[in-house]
């Protein structure tokens, strides 16, 4: 299956909020707006069949070689209130207020009094939806630099320990020699998962004793991965911000140790962000950038929702690239961010 049949069919419940929500726009108000003028009684001499419109795809349309028939999708004529009920749908669909605002603005332009279907609607809206991110989708870069040092932030939950797995069998099986450090040495659990992580993608998992200095770890998983003649280095990092200024230190000081062997490291940092979480992924950009230097972003959990639309508010809101995207636990459910792709799925088209 293609990673955008998969997306298309994952993303069901953010496509439904929004696709559903503009056939509703358009069919609230369709039905009076599409009726027909009345129909002058025909001349009972006439032929009825030509005269009546259902005839325009039988037999006469048949005759004239016109494409078989077709129910006419409802239209409605682009108005204020009708505007309105297209932000307000998707301020519904988490693109937060400026953006739905400045995206249904953008779609007015030009056809107000227009009268719309749902589907040139989708259309117009994957293609806004497009614009606003294409400048963003850019997969994670990869440096001739190795041990290429990757720290993956974000808070617990988010999916940081699914993404280093899956992002390691996908460099691995790319050729791609990985090690990865289990930074988060304070939870058992999460040194637990990475290491199952790790055997499924054969790279080696580098752990530390519980509760044990990350920074001291990040060190020795560099030591290794050179040994190793590596080219990645993927870090796990701890996700409690419940004490933000520990963390902050934490992350800084694992920053300062790697730099020691190489002061161009880390290469990236990449912030997982769980989509379920909605506009709260808005507040996390912010928290986390202000504790690291964030220089891409991964969304995960995007199938279990309908807040896909957030998305875009971030693309849109911090223009941080967009690495990749997850839709499921498994590894290949990982792949790198297409802008059209997105647009169109989260569409409904
Ligand atoms: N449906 C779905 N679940 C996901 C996705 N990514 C991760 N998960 C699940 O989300 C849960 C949390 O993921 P983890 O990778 O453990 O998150 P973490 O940020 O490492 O969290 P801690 O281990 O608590 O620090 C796990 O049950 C994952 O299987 C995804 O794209 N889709």
């Amino acid at each position: 299956m293609s990673f955008f049949t998969k997306l298309r069919e994952r993303l069901t419940r953010s496509s439904n909020r929004i696709g559903q929500g503009l056939d509703e726009i358009v069919a609230e108000a369709a039905p009076e707006a599409e009726a027909p003028a009345p129909t002058p009684a025909a001349p009972v001499s006439e032929p009825a069949a030509v005269s009546a419109p259902s005839a325009a795809g039988g037999l006469v349309g048949r005759l004239f070689g016109r494409a078989p028939e077709r129910a006419e999708e409802p239209r409605r004529a682009l108005d204020d209130a009708m505007l309105e009920e297209l932000e307000d749908m998707l301020v519904q669909a988490d693109l937060g207020v400026e953006t739905a605002l400045r995206v249904s603005a953008n779609i007015a332009e030009g056809r107000m009094g227009r009268r719309v279907s749902s589907t040139e609607l989708k259309e117009l809206l994957a293609g806004e939806i497009a614009r606003i991110m294409t400048p963003v989708a850019r997969p994670m870069p990869l440096y001739p630099k190795t041990p290429q040092v990757v720290l993956v932030v974000g808070v617990n939950g988010s999916g940081k320990t699914t993404t280093i797995g899956k992002l390691a069998s996908q460099f691995k099986a790319a050729g791609k020699k990985v090690v990865i450090a289990a930074g988060d040495t304070f939870r058992a659990a999460a040194v637990e998962q990475l290491q199952v992580w790790g055997k499924r993608a054969d790279v080696p998992v580098m752990v530390a004793a519980q509760g044990s200095d990350p920074a001291s770890l990040a060190f020795d998983a560099m030591t290794r991965a050179e040994a190793d003649g590596a080219d990645l280095l993927l870090i796990d990092t701890a996700g409690r911000l419940q004490n933000r200024q520990d963390l902050m230190e934490e992350l800084a000081k694992i920053v300062r140790v790697i730099r020691k062997k190489d002061p161009s490291a880390p290469h990236n940092t990449l912030l997982v962000l769980d989509a379920t979480t909605g506009q709260n992924a808005l507040s996390q950009v912010e928290t986390f950038r202000k504790l690291a230097d964030v220089s891409g972003l991964v969304m995960t959990k995007l199938d279990g929702t309908a807040r896909g639309g957030v998305l875009v508010a971030l693309a849109d809101r911090f223009g941080l690239p967009i690495h990749a995207i997850g839709v499921g636990e498994q590894i290949d459910d990982l792949d790198a961010f297409d802008a059209n792709d997105f647009a169109r799925a989260l569409v409904g088209l």
